[in-house]
């Protein structure tokens, strides 16, 4: 049996921590052989809910849960942190914009970022979760800058999977005849799913699609799906969020499968002239716990005019948080 390896998770008595909980104690994220330490983050008047979401834990009798920290200090939720997933923060209702959030939950991500620099791991590989995700990220990336950038990311693998499911749907296919998907950018209504890379059966997606459909129909409804859940469900999605989330753990520490690739939000370098330093969500292929970015893919006018879009919204967003980024 392997070490158990501590894995901190914010908003621990939320709604998507209560279907992701259960899952990386199980297994499902880090492998079957991967003995984990629950590090439970709360703010206070939430930390009652959070012993019942505990004592559930305990019920499971999972073989890998090797224990279990609560706590409403962040110091002491990320000690020695090797994983973290920052989930705590408010999500958005009806009408309202993923970046309507960012007054609301910016100051937690600054706050989260100082007590990850000072407490967790070195080698901490970081996931947030909470809108707006991309922009959460980057805050608490600058305020950690003894951590190598590349340990923060964003999750755009819930777009992902929506995009997979849509495709799939649409061609009457499964998700598992589809590779080699991309989102590009914010996980907001301007990310850019693009079948351009993307391979159904072995062969070229965009090539199987009417453009028409392409441009008018599936790309507005994985921009929207989100808002369209909040409307069905009268909450945000939340066992699919929970699912991605273990998906972009999983692939991040043990790897993509062969010829495939995902998506994550990920401190840019500059590649496809994306300005560097923004967490925008890129094709990415995973081995040994690291991620690189895809290269050399083309680029359409079609696709440019998307990624472009996608990227001045991030840039904005930085620039309406220029106080909290050191
Ligand atoms: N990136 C993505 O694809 C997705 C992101 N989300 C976002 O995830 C976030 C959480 O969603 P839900 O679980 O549905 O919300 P929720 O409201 O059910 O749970 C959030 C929890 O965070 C806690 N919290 C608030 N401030 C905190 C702090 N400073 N430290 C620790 N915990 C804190 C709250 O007490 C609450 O228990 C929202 O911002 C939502 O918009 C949701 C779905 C998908
Ligand atoms: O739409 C929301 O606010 C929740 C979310 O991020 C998603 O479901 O993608």
């Amino acid at each position: 049996m392997k070490a158990p390896v501590r894995v901190a998770v914010t908003g621990a008595a939320g709604q998507i921590s209560y279907s992701l909980l259960f899952r990386i104690a199980s297994g499902d994220m880090l492998g079957k052989d991967q003995p984990v330490i629950l590090q439970l983050l709360e703010i206070t008047p939430a930390l009652e809910a959070l012993k019942g979401v505990a004592m559930e834990l305990d019920d499971c009798a999972f073989p890998l849960l090797a224990g279990i920290v609560q706590s409403d200090d962040a110091k002491v939720a990320f000690k020695d942190a090797d994983y973290a997933l920052l989930v705590g923060a408010r999500p958005r209702g009806p009408g309202m914009e993923r970046k309507d959030l960012l007054e609301a939950n910016a100051a937690i991500f600054s706050a989260q970022g100082k007590a990850i620099n000072e407490v967790a791991s070195r080698d901490i590989k970081v996931l947030v979760v909470g809108n707006p995700a991309n922009t959460n990220a980057l805050i608490a990336q600058r305020n950690a800058p003894d951590i190598d950038p590349r340990q923060f990311t964003a999750m755009t693998r819930l777009d992902h999977n929506r995009a997979m499911a849509q495709l799939a749907e649409k061609l009457g296919k499964t998700v598992n005849d589809v590779k080699k998907m991309t989102i590009w950018g914010n996980h907001s209504s301007t990310q850019y799913p693009d079948l351009h890379h993307c391979e159904v059966d072995g062969k070229n997606a965009a090539e199987q699609v009417d453009q028409g459909w392409y441009a008018d129909e599936y790309i507005p409804t994985v921009q929207q799906r989100g808002a369209a859940i909040i409307k069905a469900r009268g909450a945000s999605s939340a066992a699919s969020a929970a699912n991605a989330a273990i998906d972009h753990m999983r692939s991040w520490a043990l790897g993509t499968d062969e010829g495939d690739w995902v998506s994550m939000g990920i401190y840019s370098d500059g590649s496809y002239g994306i300005q560097e330093g923004l967490i925008y969500s890129f094709p990415c292929v995973c081995k040994n716990g690291d991620w690189e970015i895809v290269q050399g893919l083309e680029v359409n006018d079609f696709s440019r005019e998307r990624m472009t879009a996608t990227e001045t919204e991030l840039a904005e967003e930085r620039d309406a948080v220029k106080h909290l980024l050191p």
